[in-house]
């Protein structure tokens, strides 16, 4: 059985990097000069410090990844970027933007986090300020059919008030109407389609819609990397009939991170992983074994991996069928190299409720009848411990169940953790989810290097998955930075 008074650690710490072969969504990583890169390369990319959502903290940051001589970066993932589009293609052009203005709405109606919102801004400013007119799509919920409540409507003020500009609405995304409003829109004007899940052909990506789709505009821009893993329309399909089809800043960007970062990170490169099962981050955990040099884990799934090591759990989450690859996972840690830390206390509950009653105790001293739902103050100590260590982290997925504020400890301390360390320079990433919620929730999301916007999209693209509305972008020629 395993001592429970201390970490598992396994190994030391790798001191080579990983190699690039294993990076499926094909990083273009070139060459750069130690300082030469990070003015040049926002400015390609469209960042400025005044964009609502990449401040100054982020854009100070990006493309800095590897350290030394042997310093790269990944200037785009080797697809044509909306950056590369000047005036001379963009005035008078029609140009249909595919944005994941899939955001949360009230009762009312009313916008609850705008993130998506704002994120979707610099594509579009870059456009409507090169003369082009904008059509923008997106989908909303999960529509059978036309449903009122996932109409884009509640969108328009929020577009308008971050762009300056009144955004018309359509009644449709495609058809004699919209064509109407096109004829009329402006220069440097946008027009908000209807949500495209109202026709059941965009989820099929049936050709001819996707053409109709394609029909309206002379040049496709993706921008929804919350929905780039999902071959729909308006995200792979269009792309055949529209040339040329190219990336969006915020697409960028979340493959810089997600991709770049991750697979060229500056080391020590620490990822911690979280969340409810063992089984819905197999892929996660055993792509970042790859990669990483640290890897510590929280969250439900812990139970399975204490189990597999001959802990009693109480009545903690465990996946009985998952207990083989538990203990593989952690075997395939040790031939990696990888230091692989679980919490050595965790705080139990007497019940899965807000008011439970709790107390800390060692993790192999879990009583019959309670479970873990945090993890405790000597783990966080130890894991604050080696993460100051690093120079970048990434993280997925809750320490514990933080939307119980008794619970919410551990993983609130991860993310004050992560703000002091991007504080002192270090890359810090937040891979979608609920970590992101974490993370907003403490208030600390603004000093993170990146938050991404993709839930589903993340998690595939941190497996190592491509992603078909990626793929389907035109490819771009490298350029030295
Ligand atoms: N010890 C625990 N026991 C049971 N549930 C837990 C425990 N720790 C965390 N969770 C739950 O895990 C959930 C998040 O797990 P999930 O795997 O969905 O993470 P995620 O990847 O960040 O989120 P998403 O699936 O939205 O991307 C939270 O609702 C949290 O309450
Ligand atoms: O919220 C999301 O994860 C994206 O907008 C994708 O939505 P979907 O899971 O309904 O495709």
């Amino acid at each position: 059985m395993a001592s429970a008074a201390a970490p598992t650690t396994f190994s030391l710490l790798k001191t080579t990097a990983s190699s690039s072969s294993t990076i499926r969504a094909r990083a273009s990583l070139l060459p750069v000069s130690s300082t030469g890169l990070r003015s040049t390369g926002l400015r390609r990319l469209g960042f400025s410090a005044a964009d609502p959502v990449f401040g100054h903290h982020v854009a100070s940051k990006i493309h800095s990844f590897g350290s030394g001589k042997a310093s790269r970066a990944v200037v785009s993932m080797a697809k044509k970027s909306v950056g590369d589009l000047t005036a001379a293609d963009l005035k008078g052009k029609k140009v249909f933007v595919r944005a994941d203005l899939n955001v949360p709405l009230d009762d009312n109606q009313k916008i609850t986090d705008d993130t998506r919102v704002r994120a979707a801004i610099p594509t579009i400013k870059h456009l409507i300020q090169n003369g082009a007119k904008v059509i923008l799509s997106s989908h909303l919920g999960r529509p059978k059919g036309v449903t009122p409540k996932f109409s884009l409507a509640p969108l328009v003020p929020r577009l308008s008030e971050l762009l300056g500009i009144q955004v018309v609405k359509a009644d449709d995304c495609i058809g004699p109407e919209v064509e109407k409003l096109l004829a009329s829109l402006p220069e440097g004007g946008v027009l908000l389609l209807e949500n495209v899940r109202f026709y059941k052909e965009e989820e099929k990506n049936e050709p001819e819609f996707a053409k109709k789709l394609a029909s309206l505009a002379d040049l496709y821009v993706n921008d929804a990397f919350g929905t780039a893993h999902r071959a729909h329309a308006s995200t792979e399909g269009v792309t055949k009939f529209l040339k040329p089809s190219v990336a969006g800043f915020l697409l960028q960007k979340e493959l810089d991170y997600l991709v770049g970062a991750v697979s060229n990170p500056k080391r020590p490169f620490a990822a911690i992983v979280g969340g409810s099962k063992v089984s819905s981050k197999i892929g996660v955990i055993e792509s970042l074994l790859e990669k990483c040099d640290i890897l510590l884990l929280g969250g439900g799934m812990i139970f399975t991996f204490y189990k597999a090591q001959g802990l009693s759990v109480g009545s903690s989450l465990v996946e009985e069928d998952k207990l083989e690859l538990a203990t593989s996972l952690l075997e395939k840690a040790k031939s990696k190299g990888v230091s692989l830390l679980l919490p050595t206390d965790v705080i139990i509950a007497d019940k899965f409720a807000p008011d439970a009653n709790s107390k800390v105790v060692p993790a192999s001293a879990i009583p019959d009848g309670w479970m873990g739902l945090d993890i405790g103050p000597e783990s966080v100590k130890t894991f604050n411990d080696a993460l100051e260590t690093t120079k970048t982290v990434i993280w997925n997925g809750p320490m514990g169940v933080f939307e119980f504020d008794k619970f919410a400890v551990g993983t609130e301390a991860i993310a004050k953790k992560l703000a002091e360390l991007s504080g002192k320079g270090v890359t810090t990433i937040i891979g979608g989810g609920d970590s992101v919620a974490a993370v907003e929730k403490v208030g600390v999301a603004d000093v993170m290097s990146h938050i991404s916007t993709g839930g589903g999209a993340s998690l595939e693209l941190l497996e190592g998955k491509e992603l078909p509305g990626v793929l389907a972008l035109d490819e771009a020629t490298p350029v030295a930075v």
